[in-house]
Formats: structure tokens, sequence, C-alpha cells
């Protein structure tokens, strides 16, 4: 399904990427972990086409995604949506339009200044944020939301594109632990419900034990581990993270102590049951 064949992005003499190959065979949920600078990011980049490789090749279902352009390259960009870790949203647009800007590249110009959508996608946007646990959020502002909830907002907007690939950029380094376990639940189910592929850069090794088929750990640019969660052993974390014998596991990690007592937890809690 995915195939990323010696995949190079150099910035100057540096390379943020270093011939990096693997393939992901049906649609999995991969990890991918790796200290700062590792170059997770720049990689998922390549991947929307956000940024151009200097070498090498990805291709998905038999698409040569690192040559589409114009409309091919809009298309496959509308098929592989991306989160980030700081949600991207407008943040003085109402919730609903947030999401719907999924959609805004297959919009004209004129309904979009004048927010004219059809109800087909305003009933669709509001069926989504019901999936994710805010339809009574759809009229607030974004910004009047909590970075969780913002989150799930984006997550939205992706689906509202019915990508192929979610790529998540340290989607849950900016929230609390209780929110981060609702965002990674949404993405999971998700996943599992829609068949979707989920490729999602993590800092933290529990995150990517507990959620992930697969791990990728990356470092200065390269692939130094490609394996199960159970195969990621501190050992193989402390080579991946360049870190020596004092390098401890819980400065990577979210637990989950308490749930406060609010919507959100109510909502975590009926996703954990
Ligand atoms: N636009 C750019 N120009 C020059 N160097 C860049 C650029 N983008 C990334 N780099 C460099 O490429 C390397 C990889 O960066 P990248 O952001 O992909 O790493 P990362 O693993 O995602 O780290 P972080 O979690 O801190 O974002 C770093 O050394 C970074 O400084």
């Amino acid at each position: 399904m995915l195939q990323v064949r010696n995949v190079t992005r150099l910035f100057g003499q540096k390379a943020a990427v270093d011939n990096v190959s693997f393939d992901v065979a049906k649609s999995g949920f991969v990890g991918i972990i790796g200290r700062s600078g590792a170059g997770k990011s720049t990689f998922l980049r390549l991947m929307n086409r956000l940024t151009d490789a200097t070498s090498g090749e990805i291709s998905f279902e038999d698409q040569n995604v690192l040559a589409l352009q114009g409309a091919d390259k809009r298309a496959w960009q509308s098929q592989c949506a991306m989160i980030f870790q700081q949600f991207n949203l407008v943040p003085r647009m109402d919730v609903a339009s947030n999401v719907l800007h999924g959609i805004l590249n297959r919009r004209s110009t004129v309904s979009t200044m004048f927010n004219f959508w059809p109800d087909d996608d305003v009933l669709k946007a509001l069926a989504i944020l019901d999936r994710l646990g805010i339809a009574e959020q759809a009229t607030k502002r974004a910004e009047a939301l909590s970075g969780g909830q913002q989150q799930r907002v984006a997550i939205a907007r992706a689906l509202m594109q019915d990508p192929k690939v979610i790529l998540a950029d340290e989607p849950i380094a900016s929230l609390d632990p209780m929110n981060a376990q609702i965002v990674m639940d949404s993405l999971r189910r998700i996943h599992d419900e829609d068949g979707r592929m989920v490729i999602a850069n993590l800092h933290t090794l529990d995150t990517a034990r507990r959620y992930c088929d697969r791990v990728i750990g990356m470092r200065d640019g390269r692939i130094v581990f490609d394996g199960t969660p159970d195969q990621l052993t501190t050992g193989v974390a402390r080579d991946i993270y360049g870190a020596d014998a004092s390098f401890s596991e819980s400065a990577t990690s979210t637990s989950i102590d308490a749930l406060p007592s609010d919507a959100d937890a109510d909502y975590a809690r009926r996703m954990l049951v």
C-alpha cells in the first residue's frame, strides 16, 4: 500500500531525512519516535508534499507521490490529511466552519467568501463532530475550546476530507495527559473503524507502545528501529534517543493518574469502556 524508498531530504549539507525506506503493507497505525531534530516532521511533510524530497520515491496505492504536480498533488494532499501539534485552526471562526475548511479546496471562492456551505456538507461536519464527542461545541469559536477539544476539531477537519491517510505531527505534545488520551483514543478508533492509515510522530514512548501496531525509531535522519511495541525495550529506546545508561523512560512518558470530573473526563471514560 505504502512504499517509501531511499528518501532523502538535504538542507544544505545536512540530511534531515537520510535514505529512509519502509513499507506499510496494509492500513497500519504507525508511530515515529526519536529525539528533537531526528527528522520526524520533515518526513511527514515530505509525504504530504509540503516540502520536496531531494531524492527517493514514495508510492501509495501505485501512485508516485513525490512526482505529483498541480491538481494531482492537491488531490493527494486531500487524501493524506495532516494534524499538527498546534491544531492550526482559525481561532475566531466557529468550530463547524473550521471543520468545513477541510474541504475548502473543493469550494468556489464566492461560496467560501460568504461562508455558504451546502446542507449535506454541514450535516457531515456535524456528524463528524458528534462522532468525536464535541457536537455541542459546533457554534463556539475555536479559540474558546480547550486544547484537547481543539485537537479533536482538527481531527474532524481532517476527516471532512475523507482521507486514506492521516499524518499526525506530535498531535498530543501540547496536551495534558487526560486530553492526550482522548485524542489518541480518537485517532485509534478512526483507524480501527474506518481502516484509515495513521502515521503519528510521538514524543512519548508509552503512547507509542500503547497505541501503535508498529513503531519506527529515527535518529539523525535515519531509521534505527522498525518493530512492534513489545520489541521497543528500554535498551532500544536508549539507542534511538542516543542516550546513555542514565536514560529514564519516565522522561519520555505520559501517564494519567486521575481524570477530573468534567465533560471531557466523562467522554474519556466512555471511550475507555
Ligand atoms: N526548513 C529547514 N531549513 C533548514 N533546516 C531544517 C529545516 N527544517 C528542518 N531542518 C533541520 O532538519 C533536521 C530535522 O528536523 P525535524 O523538524 O524534521 O526533526 P523532528 O524530529 O521533527 O524534531 P522536532 O520534534 O524538534 O520537530 C533538524 O536538524 C532541523 O534543524
